[in-house]
């Protein structure tokens, strides 16, 4: 696993017309990697009290870009790299972040018609309430010459100044094409965050806006989306239908419900999954054999909503520590909740994203602990970004900022939120997986996900040709009417039937046996074959049968498919069984290891103490460090001792002793030997000279008592 800093950019747009007209100044300086502010600029920014004194800040990116770098030197710069790794198996996240207006979505999906109408624009301009704002709309709606246009989606992406996501998509699906030793499967989704919700943006647009999604943490402790359709793509042109269609439901959003794209957040994701068959290592006369490679990844792009409301709430936190209110800067949840309830503006998961960016920066930087808690589960943003801050991702961040006078305080606060970020570092690693049951598996997703798609086809189909039907069926109808109208006019009671049946035959081939059938001979069954129709009906016809035919196909190989999947879920179940086997088996040496490990742990802390006390009894080591008390306790430790080794050297004396009496007593000990020793050589004496010197009579007894008369008496005693 890698450690890789999360590479933060900058990019300044140029000044658009209206800041053009107003006349602003250019305040920031750039250079290859660093931005500071136009020395002229310092002084009169400091006097007009937007910058404090003697502040003169440089801030630090991978790389930044300025007004004349266009989308294209922006991706390869940024992206390309990190994107394509993901066929690799490496989970990338890019994120635009920055305020309003600065760019984020002219960086990701590229040079945009203008496709919010002109209210949305002065909205973010001038700042109108959203009430105000949906006033105005509903007085447009009313007007007829003010009705916002809709969207041609087909034609969004098919620009000179491709956005990151879809050069990336042409990258990887291009990339892809030319691969022949890997089979690859892609699915991708596209989510909107409003207002805390997620909203599933590949939904027909009434699902869209009915369903909520949740975010739920699963048991492998990522976050991910419960409901969230994942749909299969194959080409280029399938996943930029799929972001058209996304655009378009927020673009339906914003019109019928208000929703202000600049702030809402969205994350457009691919999942790249592939098969790559390599050689195994061959064994001695053994057939050429493969194992499958299965590699996983995830790219997510992130279009974050105008940073400009996390400002607020930031400067009401600061206002409010300023007047020592009870809101800091970072607080507690419920307090910064309290401060985001009171503007409706503010958008929750922006200043919680902000504030997971600052903890980890701190985190790395030594500032906070590095067990310190990090608010990931404050928003539904933070909670399905974590992999990407923090984890296993390869994460770029482009902060888009403008460089126009008015705006200073904004861009100022966007480069902060870069450098913060730009400390942190994620831990990489590439999801690749040796798997043998994985290329069945993929083929089976791959079978399904196409005939998925073909039953839908069929069944889309079938709509239409049930309209056709329809069409044909009152062509009939209305023919046989004339004929019935044309039979009962010439019908005359004495007319054999023959004749009429040869009449209508004649009148209209084909046409006549349904009139026959359903009139005269009461059978209601029509085939097809035997009737005329024009040649639009016989085209229908014959696609009908088609139609059928295959659907009966796919339905039969669905069939199969569900049996052979419910095969495989079984083998999958007792393959998990086995798995849960050995979980519990190494959770169960694993506790064994810790209860060691624990024991280990106090008994090297017991030797350690022991040390000590013997340093302490050898040396007088650490004695100035004992209170009072302890040392007392220490010499009366030491005394005791001492009295201890006292007795232990008389007893071992007595008991030479007394074994050299008892020697005498048996006869090993001349007389000689013993009169040097008591004096005399009276044994009588010798056990009185004993007992003068050693009062205590019960050591000598127990000394007696054990020493074996038996055994005979040691030389080195004697
Ligand atoms: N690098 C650029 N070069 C030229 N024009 C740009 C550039 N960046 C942004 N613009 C223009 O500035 C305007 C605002 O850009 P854009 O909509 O991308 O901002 P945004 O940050 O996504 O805003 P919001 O947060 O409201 O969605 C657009 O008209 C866009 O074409």
């Amino acid at each position: 696993m890698a450690k890789v800093p999360i590479q933060v950019y900058i990019r300044f747009r140029p000044l658009s017309p209206r800041e053009f007209d107003l006349g602003e100044s250019i305040v920031w300086n750039l250079n290859k990697n660093t931005v500071s502010i136009e020395s002229d600029e310092i002084s009169i920014l400091t006097q007009e009290r937007r910058l404090s004194p003697n502040y003169n800040p440089t801030f630090h990116f991978d790389h930044c870009f300025s007004w004349e770098d266009n989308n294209s030197v922006v991706y390869n710069k940024v992206a390309r790299e990190v994107v394509l790794s993901a066929l690799d198996g490496y989970n990338a996240t890019i994120f635009a972040y920055g305020q309003t207006g600065s760019g984020k979505t002219f960086t990701m999906l590229g040079e945009q018609e203008e496709i919010q109408e002109s209210l949305v624009l002065t909205q973010r301009i001038a700042n109108i309430s959203d009430d105000d704002c949906l006033r105005i709309k509903n007085s447009q709606k009313n007007s007829p010459t003010k009705q916002p246009t809709k969207l041609d989606t087909t034609k969004r992406f098919e620009q000179k100044n491709k956005g990151i996501i879809v050069a990336a998509l042409e990258d990887i699906f291009s990339a892809t094409q030319d691969c022949c030793d890997s089979r690859f499967f892609f699915t991708c989704s596209y989510m909107e965050i409003y207002n805390e919700h997620v909203y599933d943006l590949l939904k027909n647009p009434e699902e869209f806006t009915n369903e909520i999604l949740n975010v739920i943490e699963g048991p492998d402790k990522e976050f991910f989306v419960r409901g969230l359709g994942e749909q299969v793509v194959n080409s280029i042109d399938e996943v930029l239908e799929k972001l058209a269609k996304g655009e378009e439901n927020r673009h339906y959003a914003a019109t019928n419900l208000n929703h202000h794209s600049s702030r809402s957040h969205t994350i457009f994701r691919l999942n790249v999954r592939s098969l790559k068959m390599i050689p195994k290592q061959k064994v001695q006369d053994e057939d050429e054999s493969f194992e499958n490679l299965a590699i996983e990844s995830v790219l997510n792009f992130v279009d974050l909503a105008g940073s400009e409301r996390v400002n607020s709430v930031q400067a009401v936190a600061e206002t409010e520590r300023g007047r020592g209110g009870q809101f800091s800067v970072i607080s507690t949840k419920s307090d910064i909740d309290k401060v985001l309830a009171e503007g409706k503006n503010i958008n929750t998961s922006l200043f919680y994203l902000c504030q997971v960016i600052n903890k980890l920066s701190e985190k790395k930087l030594g500032i906070i602990k590095n067990d310190s808690h990090i608010p990931f589960r404050n928003s539904n943003l933070t909670k399905i970004l974590r992999s990407s801050l923090g984890g296993n991702a390869r994460t770029c961040i482009i902060c888009t900022a403008t460089a126009a006078r008015s705006q200073f305080e904004q861009t100022l606060s966007t480069l902060r939120f870069g450098n913060s970020a730009r400390s942190i570092t994620n831990k990489v690693r590439a999801n690749i997986r040796t798997e043998t049951n994985t290329q069945l598996l993929l083929t089976y997703e791959q079978d399904i996900a196409n005939l998925k798609r073909e039953v839908e086809l069929a069944y889309q189909k079938d709509k239409l040709f049930s309209h056709e039907i329809s069409n044909v069926k009152q062509q009939l109808e209305q023919k046989v009417n004339h004929l019935c109208k044309k039979v009962y006019a010439k019908y005359q009671p004495n007319i054999e039937w023959y004749t009429i049946e040869k009449t209508i035959k004649s009148w209209a081939p084909g046409i006549g046996e349904v009139f026959l059938s359903k009139h005269l001979y009461k059978e209601n069954i029509l085939h097809w074959d035997n009737y005329e129709f024009s040649e639009e009906g016989y085209e229908c016809v014959k696609n009908l049968k088609e139609a059928s035919a295959t659907k009966k196909q796919l339905l039969r190989k669905l069939g199969d498919l569900k049996n052979s999947s419910s095969c495989l879920g079984l083998a999958n179940l007792s393959l998990q069984k086995e798995l849960e086997k050995y979980k519990t088996l190494v959770e169960g040496e694993l506790t064994e290891k810790k209860s060691l490990q624990t024991e280990l742990t106090e008994i090297k802390k017991e030797i350690v103490e022991l040390h000590d006390s013997i340093d302490m009894y050898e040396i007088g080591k650490g004695l100035e460090e004992l209170s009072d008390e302890k040392l007392a306790e220490f010499e009366r430790s030491i005394l005791l001792r001492i009295d201890n080794v006292k007795q232990e050297r008389a007893l071992r004396g007595y008991t030479a002793l007394i074994k050299k009496i008892q020697a005498k007593v048996i006869g090993q000990v001349d007389d000689e030997t013993f009169r040097q020793l008591f004096g005399s050589t009276d044994l009588d004496w010798g056990i009185k000279s004993i007992e003068a010197a050693n009062p205590s009579r019960s050591n000598l007894d127990t000394s007696i008592s054990t020493v074996n008369t038996e055994s005979p008496l040691p030389l080195s005693l004697s």
